[in-house]
C-alpha cells in the first residue's frame, strides 16, 4: 500500500542525499497564495490517503476507533491519526511559509537582509525560528510514528504521544508560542491579520487541537507511563539499542547513587568514574577508528549523551569537551596534530577544556581580545578568559586567541592546542604564566568553572590548529553543529530525569487521602512531560541523523538545542512544583535538576542567539 510520499528535503539542501531522512525542515519554496488576500487557502497538496486511512475532513470528532487497521482499538486515539497529522503538518508548514514571507519583507532592504532591520524586528525574526522549530518537530514526530508503525511498534502510548504533541503544538502555533516563560510570539507579530488567521487552519488542525490532548488523553497518557514506560524511542539500529542499555546500566550503577552527593559537596566527579567512562569509549565514540576511536556516528553520541545526562549532567558533559576538541582537530588539524592528539583524546588519556569566553565577550565571540603574539618558536598569550569548565583538571586547552590585532573581527582569531599540566586541588593551575580562580555555581557542578588569566603564557607555534593563522573562528564554527546536537541530547537526558523524578514523587506522596498522581493537575503535568521529552528527543535524533549523513545541519542542530533546553527547564520546573515544599529542599534530587537544567538555555549558544542563528539560516537558504 502506498503511503503519502514524504515531501522533498529542505531546499537549501540541493545536493543529492545518500539517505534522505523523511522528516524535514519546512520548505519555503511552496507558495500558499493566501497571504493578505483574505481568500480561501489553496487546496492541500493532494495526497491520496492509503486505503487503510479515511479522509477525516468530514469526520465527527467523536468517531474515534483505531489508529490503523493493524492496531488494536485505542478509544482515545483519533481515527486515521497518522494521516490526520500529515495533513495538519502540511497546513502548519504553509502557515510557516506565510510567516517566513512576512518576516522576509520586514527585514529586507533592496532584496537583501538588512542587519538593522533584523535587530529592529528581532521578536518576529526569533519567532520565525521558533515556529520553524515547532513545524520541524511535528515532522519528526510523524516520521517517528511512521517508522514505528512500519515495524509494528506503534502502540497506544506512542499514538497518544504523537496526537498530544500535534494538539498542543498546533494550539501554540495558532494561539501563542512561548519563546520563554514571558515571551509569546503570535501570528499578529508577523503582521497576519485577524481575518486571515482562520484561513491558515484546516479541519485537521482543528480536530487535533480540540480533541488531541483532552483531560481524558492526559489521564490515559499518564496512566500508561506510570510503570516507567515513556514510549518507544524509535531506534531501529540494534547496536544503538545495545549501546543505550550499556550506558543506562553504567549511569544507574556508577553515577546515580552518588551524583547528588557530588553536587551537594560541590566535588569534582571522581577520577575513577572518568576512567570507567574512558574504558567504555565515551571520549572516542565519534573519533574515526583510524585515529583510535570507535568511529560511531552522532546518533550514537545522542544516545550515549542522553543516558549519561539522565544520570547526571556533569557526567553527560564530560564528553562535550572531548567532542569539541576532537571535532576541531579532525576537521581543522594538520595530519600530524590528528595523529598525535586524536588517539589521546579518544582514550581519555588527555582531558581537554574549551577556552573561548572572556569577561567582556560571550555571545559576541568574534570580538574577543586575548592576544597571542609570535615570539620565535612560541606564541605568548596575554588576556583573560572566563566560565571555563573543567579547566583545572584538564591537560589540553583549545584556546581561542587573537593573533592579528589589525583584524578586530573573526578573521583575526586563531585556535591553539595549548597543553598545560593537570592541576590539583592544592594547586589548580601550576603552569607558568597562567592563573585561575573558581566560579561558584548553582548547578552543573562536577567539573567546576574557572576564570583564567594569561600573562606571558607560552605555547609552541606548532600548536596552531591547522598551521594557518586566522582560521580559529571558522574552525570553531565547524564544530558548532556537533556540539549543539550533543547539548540537545544532554538536555533530553535532564528532561527525562526530571520526568522520572516527578513521577516517582507523585506516586509516593499522599495528600487528601490519595497519591498526588491521582489529581489531574499533577498527572496532566507528567503527561505533557512524557510528550514533550519525546518531541525534543526526536528532533535531536533528526539533527543527529542529518549530521551522520554528512549534510550541513546548523539549522537542525540549532532547533534541537533551542527546543530541548526549554523542555529540560520546563520539566524540571514542573517536576519541582509536583514536589511542593520538598522540591525546594537541597536534599531532594529535583532541586539539583532544576539548577542543572537552567544552564542549558545559556551555554552552547544562549536561546536568543540560537534563535537568531536558526532564523538567519531559514531566511538566507
Ligand atoms: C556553567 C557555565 C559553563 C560554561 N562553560 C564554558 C566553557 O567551558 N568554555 C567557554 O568558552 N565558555 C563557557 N561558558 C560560557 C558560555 O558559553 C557563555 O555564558 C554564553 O556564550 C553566553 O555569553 P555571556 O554569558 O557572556 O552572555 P551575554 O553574551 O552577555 O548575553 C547575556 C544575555 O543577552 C542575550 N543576548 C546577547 N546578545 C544578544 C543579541 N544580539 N540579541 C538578543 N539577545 C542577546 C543572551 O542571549 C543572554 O540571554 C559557560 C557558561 C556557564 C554559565
Amino acid at each position: 500500500m502506498s503511503r503519502p510520499s514524504a515531501p522533498a528535503g529542505a531546499p537549501w539542501k540541493t545536493a543529492a542525499r545518500a539517505n534522505p531522512p523523511n522528516a524535514q525542515v519546512f520548505r519555503p519554496n511552496q507558495t500558499p497564495g493566501t497571504e493578505g488576500s483574505g481568500e480561501a487557502p489553496p487546496p492541500q497538496p493532494s495526497l491520496p490517503p492509503p486505503s487503510s486511512f479515511r479522509d477525516v475532513s468530514s469526520m465527527s470528532a467523536a468517531t474515534k476507533v483505531k489508529a490503523s487497521s493493524s492496531q488494536p482499538v485505542f478509544p482515545l486515539v483519533l481515527q486515521d491519526l497518522l494521516y490526520t497529522c500529515e495533513r495538519a503538518y502540511q497546513t502548519a508548514n504553509q502557515t510557516l511559509i506565510v510567516i517566513r514571507e512576512n518576516v522576509t519583507k520586514m527585514v529586507s532592504v533592496n532584496g537583501k537582509l538588512d542587519a538593522e532591520a533584523l535587530e529592529q524586528h528581532q521578536y518576529a525574526v526569533h519567532g520565525l525560528a521558533w515556529f520553524a522549530t515547532y513545524v520541524t518537530a511535528l515532522s519528526c514526530m510523524l516520521e517517528w510514528a511512521r517508522r514505528l508503525e512500519a515495524t509494528d511498534r506503534l502502540g497506544e502510548l506512542e499514538c497518544l504521544i504523537l496526537q498530544a504533541s500535534y494538539s498542543e503544538y498546533l494550539h501554540q502555533i495558532y494561539g501563542g508560542l512561548p519563546m520563554s516563560q514571558s515571551e509569546f510570539v503570535r501570528l499578529a507579530d508577523f503582521g497576519i491579520e485577524v481575518r486571515e488567521r482562520h484561513l491558515l487552519q484546516s479541519p485537521y488542525t482543528t480536530l487535533l487541537r480540540e480533541h488531541g490532548f483532552t483531560e481524558a488523553v492526559k489521564a490515559r497518557l499518564a496512566e500508561l507511563a506510570q510503570d516507567g514506560h515513556f514510549g518507544d524511542l524509535g531506534l531501529d539500529d540494534e547496536t544503538l539499542v545495545l549501546v543505550r542499555d550499556q550506558f543506562r546500566r553504567f549511569a544507574e550503577e556508577q553515577v546515580m547513587p552518588h551524583c547528588h552527593g557530588w553536587h551537594l559537596r560541590d566535588e569534582l566527579i571522581p577520577l575513577e568514574v572518568v576512567e570507567q567512562m574512558a574504558e567504555l569509549g565515551v571520549f572516542g565514540l565519534t573519533v574515526p577508528e583510524a585515529y583510535g576511536g570507535l568511529g560511531m556516528g552522532k546518533m550514537a553520541m545522542c544516545v550515549v549523551t542522553e543516558e549519561l545526562s539522565r544520570g547526571y549532567i556533569g557526567v553527560g558533559s564530560l564528553g562535550t569537551r572531548s567532542e569539541i576538541a576532537a571535532e576541531l582537530i579532525r576537521l581543522g588539524g594538520t595530519e600530524e596534530q590528528k595523529q598525535h592528539y586524536l588517539p589521546l583524546l579518544a582514550t581519555g588519556q588527555i582531558l581537554p577544556t574549551a577556552v573561548f569566553t572572556e569577561p567582556n565577550t560571550g555571545s559576541d565571540l568574534a570580538s574577543l581580545r586575548t592576544r597571542a603574539v609570535r615570539d620565535g618558536e612560541d606564541y605568548v598569550v596575554t588576556g583573560s578568559k572566563t566560565w571555563i569548565t573543567h579547566a583545572a583538571r584538564s591537560d589540553l586547552m583549545t584556546l581561542l586567541v587573537r593573533t592579528n590585532p589589525d583584524e578586530p573581527g573573526y578573521k583575526g582569531l586563531s585556535m591553539l592546542l595549548a597543553e598545560k599540566p593537570r592541576g590539583t586541588e592544592a594547586e589548580p593551575f601550576p603552569a607558568e604564566g597562567m592563573t585561575g580562580g573558581e566560579i561558584k555555581v548553582l548547578g552543573y557542578r562536577g567539573m567546576k568553572e574557572y576564570e583564567l588569566g594569561f600573562d606571558g603564557f607560552r605555547v609552541p607555534a606548532s600548536a596552531l590548529l591547522g598551521g594557518v593563522e586566522g582560521q580559529g573562528f571558522k574552525q570553531l564554527m565547524a564544530t558548532f553543529e556537533s556540539a549543539r546536537i550533543q547539548t540537545a541530547a544532554r538536555a533530553v537526558g535532564v528532561a527525562q530525569s526530571a520526568l522520572e523524578t516527578g513521577l516517582r514523587y507523585a506516586q509516593e506522596r499522599q495528600q487528601f487521602g490519595k497519591a498526588l498522581f491521582a489529581f489531574p493537575r499533577v498527572h496532566g503535568k507528567l503527561a505533557w512531560m512524557v510528550v514533550e521529552t519525546m518531541v525534543a528527543r526526536q528532533l535531536t535524533y533528526f539533527a543527529g541523523r542529518e549530521k551522520d549523513s554528512d549534510l550541513r545541519c546548523d539549522i537542525e542542530a540549532g532547533m534541537a538545542k533551542l527546543l530541548a533546553a526549554r523542555v529540560a527547564w520546563s520539566n524540571a520546573d514542573n517536576a519541582l512544583q509536583i514536589h511542593g515544599g520538598n522540591g525546594y529542599a537541597e536534599e531532594y534530587t529535583i532541586s539539583r535538576l532544576l539548577c542543572d537544567a537552567r544552564i542549558l538555555n545559556i551555554f552552547e549558544g544562549a536561546a536568543e542567539i540560537q534563535a537568531q542563528v536558526v532564523a538567519r539560516g531559514i531566511l538566507t537558504r
